[in-house]
């Protein structure tokens, strides 16, 4: 098993104590139009680590019949805030608002999800200067501490294609030397493909989809979808899950549990990256 929450809770103490010794107060503020599941347990445990970490922290929670130009009226007053040094815009937008014309918007030095043009050309080029993206980011701490640095030899199959996941995972990957396929929605025989994976990461919000038999015996195994499903057993009547049967996992080498995986880690990132960007804008 592996456990994200104590690899996460490492890293934002360190990121406290950089904040107290470097003086700085980075800020992040964070946008949320309407109501994403997924996107609400992220906000909830954002603004708490956020405020541990001594973080300036901002929360926007928009109505979602927001219209586009409100919208991106408010990013820009955060681009030129000097208080912020990082803007989340949550994902997905309600379906009226164009996501790529708003992420556009954002100033590309306060993109600290790594998802405006400039940060997404930097990683692909291989540019020292790319935010990247936080749970892709945090997932491939989590390799590391499994597999190393180096991962030549090793095949990695990413489940998933998204801008915010799935694409910077694979390229985080490639970059480390592992041998890459990437699977989607018209991907054939999905089962088979992710059986041959060394690593296999799944990335693709479907509650479970991926079975014993489509994990390789010894495989590491990054589970990042967070699916809210109905437990009747449960306190709340619900739970999170992700997108691999954890039950059926038990041949794995090792495994990201949903919750205390890829969560908690994407959060320590995201505080690394506004520190990054706080301490970057403070030089400048
Ligand atoms: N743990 C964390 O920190 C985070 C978790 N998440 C979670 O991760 C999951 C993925 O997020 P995100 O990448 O933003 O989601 P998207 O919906 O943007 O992407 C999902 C991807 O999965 C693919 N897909 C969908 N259905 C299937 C299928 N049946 N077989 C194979 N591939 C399929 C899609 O393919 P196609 O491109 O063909 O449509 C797409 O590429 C969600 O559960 C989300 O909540 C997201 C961010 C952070
Ligand atoms: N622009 C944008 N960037 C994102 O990175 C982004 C997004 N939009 N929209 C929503 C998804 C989802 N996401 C999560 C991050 C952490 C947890 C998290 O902390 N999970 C805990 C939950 C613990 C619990 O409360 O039960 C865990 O897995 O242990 C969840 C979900 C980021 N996302």
């Amino acid at each position: 098993m592996i456990d994200g929450k104590a690899a996460a809770a490492a890293i934002t103490a360190g990121i406290a104590e950089r904040v107290a010794a470097e003086g700085v107060r980075p800020g992040l503020a964070v946008v949320l139009v309407g109501d994403d599941p997924a996107s609400a347990v992220y906000v909830r445990n954002k603004s708490r680590t956020a405020e541990r970490c001594g973080f300036h922290s901002v929360q926007h929670t928009l109505p979602a019949d927001t219209s586009e130009a409100d919208l991106l009226a408010l990013v820009d007053t955060l681009n030129t805030d000097p208080a912020v040094h990082g803007i989340l815009v949550q994902l997905p937008l309600p379906s009226h608002l164009d996501a790529s014309r708003v992420i556009a918007a954002i100033d590309p030095d306060k993109d600290v999800d790594g998802l405006h043009i400039v940060n997404a050309g930097r990683l692909a080029v291989g540019d020292p200067d790319a935010i990247v993206p936080c749970t892709p980011l945090g997932a491939m701490h989590l390799i590391e501490d499994v597999r190393g640095e180096d991962l030549s030899g090793l095949r990695a199959v990413v489940v998933g294609r998204s801008r915010l996941v799935g694409l910077p995972a694979a390229l985080l990957l490639t970059k480390r030397n592992a041998t890459v396929t990437i699977a989607h929605s018209r991907t054939r025989d999905l089962e088979r493909l992710c059986a041959g994976a060394d690593i296999l990461v799944a990335a693709i919000g479907r509650p479970e989809m991926l079975k014993g038999a489509a994990i390789k015996p010894g495989a590491t195994v990054i589970d990042v979808g967070i699916n809210r499903i109905d437990d009747p057993s449960a306190a709340k009547g619900t739970r999170l899950v992700g997108d691999v049967a954890f039950a059926e996992a038990a041949h794995a080498g090792a495994i990201t549990p949903v919750p205390g995986g890829v969560g908690p880690m994407t959060i320590a990132m995201l505080m690394r990256n506004t520190l990054d960007a706080a301490l970057k804008a403070a030089r400048r």
